[in-house]
């Protein structure tokens, strides 16, 4: 029989809201600057700089114009493929330096730990890009969970709230939309992922989410406020 293989997003399921909002976000807007000007040459790094130009019709040389356009969109939580993909690389330098760790929510790294020895194959799917997902998930304050996962996605394969994204998604997994179960804090990014027949739990975490989202706020999906309530078999 198929296992089921276990999808999951990252902020507001595996991880806080808070922890990416206090941590990370200030952590990238504070060190942009800096970053563009030291990396803004090199290829991988113009290519985005370059997309946010042409989006803003901005010249290319105008780097100071872009960084604030950058500021704005973190500001604002703009789940911007461009933002996730510099976002990332500025996050590298402070995972290596130290400057934080990944905390995960405590059910989560025993819950992966039994998938992952039960079979179950695990994938990441988060609006942060994939090396930003690689990053967090080797820095967590439970270890190094990279093994765990044997597949990253992100928004270049389209957007979470949209059917065709979770259809790609399984495609390249080379695994039946139902034989996939999302994990995720939105409901909307679960009615995508149920409308290509995945199927979904609605992760409703208090620290969150104060307001239980109960009956018809959680739309029909499996409702749960920890991975160690999440019945896989279901
Ligand atoms: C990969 S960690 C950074 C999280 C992030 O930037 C983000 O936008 C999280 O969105 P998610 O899709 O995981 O809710
Ligand atoms: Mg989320």
């Amino acid at each position: 029989m198929q296992k089921t293989t276990i999808l999951t997003d990252i902020e507001g399921t595996t991880s806080s809201i808070s922890f990416v909002k206090d941590v990370l976000f200030p952590y990238a807007r504070a060190k942009l600057p800096d970053f563009v000007r030291r990396h803004g040459h090199e290829p991988d790094v113009r290519r985005w700089l370059d997309a946010v130009a042409i989006e803003i019709s901005a010249s290319a040389c105008q780097d100071a114009v872009i960084v604030e356009t950058l500021q704005g969109w973190i500001d604002e939580d703009r789940k911007h493929t461009a933002l996730k993909a510099l976002q990332g690389m500025v996050w590298d330098a402070g995972y290596r330096d130290g400057d934080f760790t990944a905390p995960l929510y405590p059910d989560v790294a025993p819950a992966l730990r039994d998938w992952h020895a039960a079979g179950h194959p695990l994938a990441v799917y988060s609006s942060g890009s994939v090396p930003a997902q690689k990053l967090l998930f080797a820095h967590t304050d439970d270890g190094d969970l990279t093994p765990l996962f044997s597949g990253f996605f992100d928004t270049e394969v389209g957007g979470k709230r949209e059917a065709g994204s979770y259809r790609a998604i399984a495609d390249r997994l080379g695994t039946s939309p139902g034989d996939i179960l999302f994990l995720s804090d939105v409901v909307a990014e679960l009615d995508a992922a149920r409308e290509a027949g995945l199927r979904t739990a609605l992760l409703d975490r208090r620290e969150d989410y104060p307001q239980p989202r109960t009956g018809a706020a959680a739309n029909g999906h499996m409702r749960v406020e920890s991975f160690a309530d999440i019945d896989v078999a279901a």
